[in-house]
């Protein structure tokens, strides 16, 4: 799936940028290589490149180890390293996709959201945690559920901002009624909400919130909410864009410099068959020419290659449809590759712009 995104970067950049693309390990690759689910050189060269594309990290395995050193922290700790606190996933229905989602058309038709998931804090990183045994002989596991007013403010700033450029509605979901953490998130939600009066702020439970998003999913503009919360929320939104394997991310601090990856996993269960769509980490790319390179335009290429070869009809088994024509991770891949090269008008035209 990465080498496909790659590729969709490449063909949409043709000529007109060069790429210095440095390549280095994370999560599984790390620990099997190095022993380090984050190590000391991966962390160097995420350091010092302008955006970072990731490809799922993590295989069932690893997770026999203590979670802290497990797969999934390398991302974890990447994250944290290079303060990307905001996570933008946004949920968009292709109107191709229609009839992909396990939900009624009447529901879903339309769908398009922003879930701006914290990154920084929440149970993934509080202290204390782990598994000790007790007085009482008893093996007990815990972990801290940890938010900072400052935290919650800049993650109400992020969402707040992102409503004001879309239909100016902000929905935070907590859990006020039962944890502190989130008492105090509401609270520091509604203050910062007064530097915005243009934009409308509701409030939902996390429990209500995943009815609410089955039931009514186009009612929600942007949605912030914590690190764990947002985690599932995304998962379950996924079915309103037909697959997971349509969610792509952007995880961004206050420079530029982004990680961009899918909101999916490596997908163990059919990894290495050519059958995983490609589609979420293509448009990740997407995200990454808007966000960290400024490109718009380049950005805007990508998704509308997207929407054409699903318009043209090519699907992956995760979004196949009746009559569609049923492609590979690859074929899929250079379906876009070749979209975006006829979007960019050819070799003509990337002359033209570079002269
Ligand atoms: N960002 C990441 O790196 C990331 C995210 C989630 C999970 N993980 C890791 O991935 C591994 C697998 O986790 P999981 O199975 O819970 O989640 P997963 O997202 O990998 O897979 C969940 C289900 O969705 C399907 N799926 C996922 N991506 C797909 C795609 N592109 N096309 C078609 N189907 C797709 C899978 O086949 C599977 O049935 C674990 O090790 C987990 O820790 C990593
Ligand atoms: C793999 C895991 C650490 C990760 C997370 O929980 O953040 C994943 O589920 C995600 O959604 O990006
Ligand atoms: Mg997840």
């Amino acid at each position: 799936m990465t080498a496909e995104a790659v590729k969709a970067l490449r063909a949409v950049i043709g000529n007109e940028f060069s790429l210095d693309l440095q390549e280095a390990v994370i999560g599984g690759e790390g620990l099997d290589t190095v022993g380090d689910a984050l190590p000391p050189e991966t962390l160097a060269v995420a350091r010092q490149a302008d955006a970072i594309l990731l490809g799922g990290t993590g295989v069932p395995e690893d997770e026999k180890r203590p979670p802290s050193e497990g797969a999934g922290y390398g991302l974890l700790k990447l994250r944290k390293a290079l303060s990307l606190y905001a996570n933008f996933r946004p949920v968009k229905l292709f109107p191709e996709l229609l009839d992909a989602s396990t939900l009624k058309p009447d529901v879903v038709g339309g769908v398009d959201m922003v879930i701006l998931r914290e990154l920084n804090g929440d149970l993934y990183f509080g202290q204390p945690r782990g598994i000790e045994t007790d007085a009482e002989g008893r093996r007990v596991g815990f972990n801290t559920m940890r938010y900072t007013d400052a935290e919650i403010e800049r993650i109400a700033h992020a969402g707040f901002q992102a409503a004001r450029r879309r239909r100016k509605k902000l929905c935070s979901v907590d859990k006020a009624n039962v944890l502190e953490t989130m008492a105090l998130w509401r609270e520091v939600v509604i203050e910062v909400s007064k530097q915005y009066p243009d934009v409308e702020l509701s409030h939902l439970y996390i429990d209500a919130a995943s009815m609410v998003l089955i039931r009514n999913p186009r009612q929600f503009d942007v949605i912030v909410t914590g690190n764990v919360f947002g985690d599932i929320l995304s998962d379950a939104a996924a079915m309103l864009a037909g697959s997971i394997g349509m969610l792509p991310s952007a995880s961004l601090g206050s420079d530029n410099k982004g990680l961009y990856e899918p909101v999916h996993g490596t997908a163990p269960d059919i990894a290495g068959k050519n059958i995983a769509n490609p589609l979420a980490a293509i448009l990740s790319v997407a995200m990454m020419l808007r966000y960290s390179f400024g490109l718009e335009n380049h950005a805007a290429r990508v998704e509308e290659a997207v929407g054409s070869v699903l318009r043209d009809g090519y699907r992956t088994g995760d979004i196949m449809q009746p009559g569609s024509r049923l492609v590979g991770t690859r074929e899929m891949g250079d379906a876009v590759v070749e979209a975006v090269l006829q979007s960019g008008g050819g070799s003509k035209l990337v002359s033209a712009s570079l002269s």
